[in-house]
């Protein structure tokens, strides 16, 4: 058999901060925020960490799909802003849900993570495991530097994720492509740690909040990403019209624009949110995938082919073609 999306789901704090609200904490404008990303507002949270909104996408996942936690064969959760590194979110997920059979683990690529976390998740229902769900969750706003305006307003916090089972009659992913430019890593960085013991000889203080080069990360983002997204569509043997619909990372709304332009594709096809959501890092596409469900645009079970692309710290960056 092969690995098949059965349930979505997605959760944000309640705490939904608008950019006005924003300008007065910081020197900054619903004016210049919505023009340069297209977000309107973010949810934080007033204290909900990031297991925490894991949990509840996963109880929603497993109620949807009517199953119970012990069912569950594995975990994923992808984060950049895990609770701990010890133990995992995964764990800690896996711990309050009861999913007692499960094996959980977190994994670490940015705003990527989804896509390789979704990506080594079917090899693993490939392997043989039968069910697992797919999480990705951030609470960005507990490592942004809340004194720079240039990366404070685009983030956001909040979780998505999916269920996966062996119960497809075609494989789930169609074509797909990884990469990693870890030259450039120091483009975007955050949760920086120093070697700092008794033995250390010397360290230099760290800046462990997010930093951006902003030119760099979005001269990235339109120049490498779109290649890689057409090389998936030449490995599917799939021109973009046989898409239908475009599921990226949502970091900002210009950069659909300009990812539609470089591959000559309707716009209207690129689904968005980040207008509520802001940048969520590996949740937006989860987060995107479960609304985009709910509110019909995509259903489980017609074999609509979608492409999914992350991209962001690392750098990494990565396309799957999927058929829902
Ligand atoms: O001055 C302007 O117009 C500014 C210029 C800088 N901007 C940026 C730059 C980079 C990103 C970004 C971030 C990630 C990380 O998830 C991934 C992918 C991208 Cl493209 C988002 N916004 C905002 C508007």
């Amino acid at each position: 058999m092969f690995a098949k999306i059965t349930a979505a789901a997605h959760a944000a704090p309640n705490n939904s901060v608008s950019n006005d609200k924003l300008s007065t904490l910081m020197d900054t404008s619903d004016e210049w925020i919505y023009s340069r990303t297209g977000i309107k507002s973010r949810h934080l949270s007033t204290g909900e960490n990031t297991s925490d909104l894991s949990i509840r996408v996963a109880k929603r996942l497993l109620e949807n799909a009517n199953l119970s936690a012990d069912e569950l064969d594995f975990i994923i959760v992808a984060t950049i802003t895990p609770d701990s590194m010890m133990p995992s979110t995964a764990a800690i997920v896996q711990g309050k849900i009861g999913a007692t059979h499960a094996f959980a683990f977190d994994l670490t690529a940015a705003c990527s993570g989804f896509v390789f976390a979704l990506s080594t998740a079917e090899k693993l229902i490939q392997a043989g495991s039968h069910k697992g769900i797919v999480i990705g969750a951030e609470v960005f706003s507990k490592v942004l530097d809340w004194t720079d305006r240039s990366t404070a307003v685009l983030f956001g916090d909040g979780a998505g994720g999916v269920l996966l089972e062996d119960k497809g009659t075609s494989p789930l992913v169609i074509a797909e492509q990884l990469q990693t430019d870890g030259s450039r890593g120091d483009k975007l960085t955050s949760s920086l740690t120093a070697v700092q013991s008794p033995f250390s000889v010397s360290h230099t203080p760290l800046n462990t909040h997010v930093t951006m080069d902003g030119r760099a990360i979005f001269d990235f983002a339109v120049r490498d990403v779109p290649k890689n997204m057409l090389s998936v569509l030449t490995k599917a043997q799939l021109t973009v019209d046989e898409i239908d619909y475009f599921l990226l990372h949502q970091a900002n709304s210009r950069i659909l624009d300009k990812m539609a332009k470089k591959l000559s594709a309707n716009r209207s096809k690129f689904l968005q949110n980040m207008a509520e959501y802001g940048n969520t890092s590996a949740a937006s596409i989860p987060i995107l995938l479960s609304e985009s469900l709910e509110n019909g645009k995509l259903s489980l079970g017609q074999n609509q082919k979608i492409l999914l692309t992350g991209f962001g710290g690392g750098l990494t960056w990565g396309t799957m073609i999927i058929t829902l």
